[in-house]
C-alpha cells in the first residue's frame, strides 16, 4: 500500500464518513510525493499526520425560535485547523448541506490557501447546517445570535478571526459581531467582511471574484492571451460570482452565464449585472426571475440538467469560472469544456471540480487555476482588513485593489515556479500544493512538536 493510500485508510478509520475531506487530503498528498521523498524531515516530524488532524474541533448546539415560536436546533462548527502561520482564519458557511466533512475539507484547503498568500494567517472554517433560504430578517438575527452565544468564547483578533462564506454575508456578520461585542465586552477586529461603517475594508466584498479574474489574467498572460472579448462561463450568483462577472466586464470579457441551486441562466449578449445584483443582493430572489427582465436569455432548471453534470458547462466558451460550490463540475463537464475550446479555468469556489475533472484539465494542458490559489484574494483582503483594524487606519479602494493584484500575481508566480522546480511545467495544482505545504510545514518544524 502506498503512503497516500495508507494515510487515507487511517483517516477513514479515525474520521469516518467524511468523503469531501478525504478528497481534499488525497489531492494534496498526491502533489506532495516528490517533496516528501526529496527531504525526509517532513516524514520524521510527522508533518502530514499532524496537518490532517485539526488543532481543535468545536461542535455545538444552536437552538433558536422562528417567527411562530417554533423551536429549531442546528449544529454549529468551528474547525481550527492549523495556526503555524498566524491566527486561525477562514469563513463561516450557513447551508443545509454543512457537516463535519464539508467544514473539514474547507478548513484543510484554507490552511494551504492562506499560506500561499504569504500573509501571517492560519487556517480554519466553520458554519452550521442552517438553511437561511426563506427566513425572515428577525429569524436570521436570532440564529446568528444563538450561534455566537457559543462561538464568541473561541474567537478573538489574535486567536481566530472568522469571515463569510456561502449563506454568510454582510448582514450575518453584522448580527454575529453585535452579539460578540455584547458578550465579550470588546470592540475589536474579530471578524472580517465587516460593514464599512464599523471597521470593514474597501474591496473585501469584491476581493474573491476580482482576485479570481486577476488570476485568470496572469495565467493567460503567460500564454500570450488577454481577457478582451473572451466568452466566459460563470456559475453561482452569490458574492464570488457577482464580482467575478463585474471584473470580467471591466476587463473587456463577456460573462454569459450564472446559476443558483435551482437553475442556470445563459445570456449570449452578456449577463446584465445591474439586474443580477438587484435580484440577488437586494431582493434575495430566485435567479429564474432574471428571464422576466431579459426575455432573450435562456433559463435551464436543475431538473433539465444532464445526469453526468451541470448545464452551465455545456455552453461554448473560452474561459470557465466555477463560483458556486464543491464538486459542481464533473469529468463529463470538463470534457465538454475542453472539446468546446475552453482555454482556461479559474476557480472562485472551493474544490468546485471533482478530482476526475481536474485530471481532464491537466491532461488537456489548459490553464487551470485551483481554488486554493485562484480564490485566495478574499482571505488575503481579509488579512488586509485585519492590518487596517490593528493600525486603526483605512486604506483607499485603489490601495487595497493594488495590493490584491500584487498578492494574486505572487500566488500565481509561486504556484507556476514551484511546478517548474518539480518538473511539472504548468501544473498549478502541484505547484500551489507544494508551495503552500512548504511554508506551513517549515513553520511547524520550527515551532516544535505541538
Ligand atoms: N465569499 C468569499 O469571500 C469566498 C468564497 N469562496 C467560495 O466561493 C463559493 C461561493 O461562495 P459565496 O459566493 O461567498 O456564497 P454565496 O452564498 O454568496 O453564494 C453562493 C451561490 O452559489 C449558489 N449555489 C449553491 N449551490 C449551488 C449549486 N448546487 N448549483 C449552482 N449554484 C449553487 C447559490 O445559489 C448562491 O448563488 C463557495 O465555494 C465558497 O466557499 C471562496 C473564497 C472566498
Ligand atoms: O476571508 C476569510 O477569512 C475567509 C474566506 C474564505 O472562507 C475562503 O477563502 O474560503
Amino acid at each position: 500500500m502506498t503512503y497516500i493510500h495508507s494515510t487515507i485508510a487511517k483517516l477513514m478509520l479515525s474520521s469516518p464518513a467524511q468523503a469531501e475531506f478525504y478528497q481534499a487530503v488525497e489531492e494534496v498528498l498526491e502533489s506532495l510525493t516528490m517533496v516528501l521523498e526529496q527531504d525526509d524531515k517532513y516524514r520524521r516530524h510527522a508533518i502530514i499526520e499532524r496537518m490532517i488532524e485539526p488543532e481543535r474541533q468545536i461542535m455545538f448546539r444552536v437552538p433558536w425560535a422562528d417567527d411562530n415560536g417554533v423551536i429549531h436546533v442546528n449544529k454549529g462548527y468551528r474547525i481550527e485547523f492549523n495556526s503555524a502561520l498566524g491566527p486561525f482564519k477562514g469563513g463561516l458557511r450557513f447551508h443545509p448541506s454543512v457537516n463535519a466533512s464539508i467544514i473539514k475539507f474547507l478548513g484543510f484547503e484554507q490552511v494551504f490557501k492562506n499560506a500561499l498568500t504569504g500573509l501571517p494567517i492560519g487556517g480554519a472554517k466553520g458554519g452550521a447546517n442552517f438553511d437561511p433560504k426563506g427566513r425572515s430578517d428577525a429569524e436570521i438575527m436570532r440564529f446568528c445570535q444563538s450561534f455566537m452565544n457559543e462561538l464568541y468564547r473561541h474567537i478573538g483578533p489574535n486567536t481566530d478571526v472568522p469571515a463569510g462564506d456561502i449563506g454568510v454575508g454582510a448582514r450575518e456578520i453584522g448580527y454575529m459581531f453585535g452579539q460578540y461585542k455584547r458578550l465579550a465586552n470588546s470592540f475589536d477586529g474579530v471578524f472580517t467582511g465587516k460593514s464599512l461603517l464599523w471597521g470593514g475594508s474597501l474591496v473585501r466584498k469584491e476581493a474573491t471574484g476580482y482576485g479570481c479574474v486577476y488570476f485568470a489574467k496572469y495565467m493567460l498572460q503567460d500564454r500570450q492571451q488577454t481577457l478582451q472579448d473572451k466568452q466566459c462561463l460563470v456559475s453561482g450568483s452569490g458574492n464570488v460570482a457577482i464580482y467575478t462577472i463585474e471584473k470580467l466586464q471591466q476587463l473587456g470579457a463577456i460573462a454569459v452565464s450564472c446559476s443558483d441551486s435551482a437553475g442556470t441562466i445563459y445570456h449570449k449578449s452578456g449577463i446584465v449585472l445591474a439586474t443580477l445584483k438587484q435580484l440577488k443582493e437586494v431582493q434575495h430572489a430566485r435567479l429564474s426571475e432574471y428571464i422576466s427582465h431579459h426575455p432573450d436569455a435562456e433559463y435551464t432548471p436543475v431538473a433539465d440538467y444532464p445526469d453526468d453534470g451541470h448545464a452551465v458547462w455545456r455552453y461554448p466558451a473560452d474561459l470557465a469560472f466555477p463560483c458556486a460550490t464543491q464538486n459542481e463540475l464533473t469529468a463529463a463537464d470538463a470534457t465538454v469544456l475542453v472539446q468546446n475550446g475552453c482555454i482556461a479555468v479559474s476557480e472562485g469556489a472551493n474544490m468546485p471540480s471533482t478530482q476526475a475533472a481536474v485530471e481532464v484539465f491537466l491532461e488537456a494542458k489548459i490553464a487551470y487555476g485551483p481554488g486554493k490559489a485562484a480564490n485566495a484574494g478574499g482571505v488575503a483582503t481579509s488579512q488586509l482588513e485585519m492590518a487596517q483594524n490593528a493600525s486603526m487606519r483605512s486604506w483607499s479602494f485603489a490601495e487595497v485593489d493594488e495590493q490584491l493584484k500584487i498578492i494574486m500575481r505572487n500566488i500565481y508566480s509561486s504556484a507556476r515556479d514551484t511546478a517548474s522546480e518539480f518538473g511539472a511545467e504548468g501544473n498549478l495544482v502541484l505547484g500551489a500544493n507544494i508551495a503552500g505545504f512548504r511554508r506551513v510545514a517549515d513553520a511547524m518544524i520550527e515551532q516544535g512538536l505541538v
